[in-house]
């Protein structure tokens, strides 16, 4: 018998008024895996993030989260999501420090601030823990990003562009967390533009074009030169 999928999105669309941002995407993703969701800029990748981040619902189309329709659970599959946008998110008179402390209260986490402080270490913001987030820099609140969603050990890790403007340490803490979260058994799903990071975190990866998947292809053929080719040529 197969493995039931963590993920398991069958005929999605999304509409927003005139435009189809998802126009029948298909997509299983297992535990202990982690995809990558590549595509130009409007391909529908943070769409179909933010509709497992039960932040968008599907015009048609189901979408089931370990076996959970996320209409009907959406809190059960937001409890078990970790979901770093790909803009905003943060409070800018917040600390790092106070978004740990609230997400743990809301999802009701105990003994939560070993782990807290050991991901900021990682990350190397340690040192602005109890400095509020509105004086950031972009990479610094992408890290920040990644930490607070992988907090909770989620069963579901969505990294929505991580790698943007992250300096090279912050990139090896987010592979770190993406290595982690595939060891527990977790499902991960990365987008991003960043074609040789994709395969180096994921070993599959989907193209969406035009809100729809052109192709799923394991991430070895995706590498060098040749997987730079292979890819111009599914973007066309
Ligand atoms: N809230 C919204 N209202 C209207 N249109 C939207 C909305 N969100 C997304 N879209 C449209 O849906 C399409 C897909 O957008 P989406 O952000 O999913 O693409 P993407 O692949 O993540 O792009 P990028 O690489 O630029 O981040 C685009 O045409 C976009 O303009």
């Amino acid at each position: 018998m197969s493995p039931q999928p963590v993920v398991d999105i069958r005929g999605l669309h999304v509409r927003f008024g005139e435009v189809e941002a998802v126009a029948g995407i298909d997509l299983q993703a297992y535990a202990g895996q982690a995809t990558a969701l590549l595509g130009r800029n409007g391909a529908g990748k943070s769409t179909t993030m933010r509709v497992l981040a039960g932040l968008v619902p599907p015009t048609a189309g189901t979408v089931e989260v370990d076996g959970l329709d996320i209409g009907r659970h959406t809190l059960a599959v937001k409890q078990m999501t970790g979901y770093c946008p790909d803009v905003g998110g943060l409070v800018p008179r917040a600390t790092p420090w106070e978004h740990l402390q609230l997400s743990a209260k809301l999802r009701r986490l105990d003994s939560w601030e070993d782990r807290a402080r050991d991901l900021l270490e990682r990350f190397e913001l340690g040192g602005v823990a109890h400095r509020i987030t509105g004086g950031f820099s972009h990479g610094m609140g992408r890290r920040l990003s990644v930490v607070l969603a992988a907090l909770h050990e989620p069963r579901l890790l969505l990294l929505d562009e991580p790698f943007d403007g992250v300096d090279p340490i912050g990139v090896e803490a987010t592979m770190d967390v993406i290595a982690d979260a595939r060891a527990r058994g977790a499902c991960t799903m990365v987008s991003t533009h960043l074609r040789e990071l994709a395969i180096q975190a994921c070993g599959e990866v989907l193209v969406l074009r035009g809100g729809s998947r052109v192709a799923t292809v394991g991430a070895a053929e995706m590498a060098g030169e040749e997987g730079a080719r292979a890819y111009r040529a599914l973007l066309d």
